[in-house]
């Protein structure tokens, strides 16, 4: 049983290659699709919905051909668009009654699903309010509620944690896996971060360049090298939070530093550091080291390395066919910068 099935499926624009000959086959549960901006996540998910043509190879979505049964699957899918969608002026409750509407749902039948899902996501108290006063998690959550509320079989999730601080990313994440224990919908989510993928998905397949570069279970990604990303505030003793903790870790990383170069293993990135973390006790050093500043912990969570990193250290380990073309991983150099988004 699969709910999603392409064969060499290829989506070609005059001067991109979104998607080269992409074959997957994903089963029932949460499937995480992750790839750098540009690798053809989006593209992806407008084919499986029927809303755009490939140029060559075929697609279905819980068994429906996606060039002949694009109406049906989208009756039968949910989904939620990357991008900001919402109108200001309508509050939640509005909306997403709209869309019920919209999906076939009678009236009654609309709003009482409305209910039901805005309660599932988290928004009761606010339904009332316009949209527009809304926070960025906020929104998401309507956005996720409008792709739930016709009780679809499968739902298209395009980088729902977008936005979102550490705390929000959790939650939603939370809502996501729940969508699938709770209600026994199964969930494409894609995402740019691996790390928060492994968390939340049963299976992820991994795209570059629009070729796939690994589909596995999600256990089976557990054994590669982890970082953490570390952010804090400044202070008056501390004007730069993120160099004066970069600093102390150094110092105190030469006893926990484990990298077999010997090499410095903490490295600072705008206001992200990230430090190797070979075992728990670093969580505790940096937790220390922070407070022991008088700094402010942001956040603190695993991060993975560039996709390319993992991939090419976990396909020499697991001696998959999949190849890592050069490119892996680096911006596209053709990437339009997002023009068609709007699309
Ligand atoms: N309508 C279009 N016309 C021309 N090129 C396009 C169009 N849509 C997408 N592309 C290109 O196809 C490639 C894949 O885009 P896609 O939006 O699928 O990537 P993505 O993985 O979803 O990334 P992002 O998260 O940044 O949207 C990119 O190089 C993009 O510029």
């Amino acid at each position: 049983m699969t709910v999603i099935v392409t064969e060499s499926l290829s989506k070609r624009y005059p001067r991109v290659t979104a998607l080269d000959r992409l074959s997957v086959d994903i089963a029932p549960g949460v499937t995480g699709l992750v790839g750098a901006n540009g690798a053809g996540k989006s593209t992806l998910i407008k084919i499986l919905l029927g809303l755009a043509p490939a140029t060559e190879g075929t697609a279905h979505v819980l068994g429906l051909d996606v060039t002949k049964d694009g109406s049906t699957i989208r009756e039968r899918v949910g989904y939620m668009p990357e991008h900001d969608c919402l109108p200001p002026d309508v509050s939640a409750t509005e909306f997403v009654v709209h869309m019920a509407r919209m999906s076939g749902l009678p009236p009654t039948a609309a709003r009482e699903r409305t209910a039901d899902t805005l309660r599932h996501v988290g928004l009761y108290e606010e339904r009332y309010r316009p949209i527009g006063g809304y926070s960025t998690g906020m929104k998401q959550r309507v956005k996720l509620a409008q792709a739930l509320v016709h009780d679809p079989q499968l739902v298209f999730l395009d980088e729902p944690t977008n936005g979102l601080d550490p705390v929000g990313r959790d939650e939603m994440l939370g809502l996501i896996r729940r969508v699938h224990t709770d209600f026994g919908i199964s969930v494409l989510v894609t995402s740019h971060l691996l790390g928060e993928l492994e968390r939340t998905c049963d299976h992820v397949v991994v795209i570059d360049g629009g070729k796939l570069l690994r589909s596995s279970a999600t256990d089976e990604f557990t054994q590669v090298t982890t970082s953490l990303a570390v952010e804090v505030t400044d202070t008056d003793t501390h004007p730069d939070g993120t160099e004066a903790l970069r600093a102390a870790l150094v110092s105190a990383g030469a006893a926990v530093s484990t990298d077999a170069a010997g090499a410095a293993s903490v490295v600072s990135s705008g206001h992200l550091l990230y430090v190797e973390a070979p075992g728990e006790e670093t969580y505790d050093l940096v937790r220390d080291t922070v407070a022991g500043l008088g700094l402010g912990l942001i956040r603190m969570e695993q991060r993975r390395h560039r996709i390319a990193e993992v991939f090419s250290t976990a396909d020499a380990a697991a001696g998959t066919p999949a190849t890592v073309p050069a490119t892996a991983g680096a911006p596209h150099a053709t990437q339009d910068g997002g023009a068609h988004d709007a699309a």
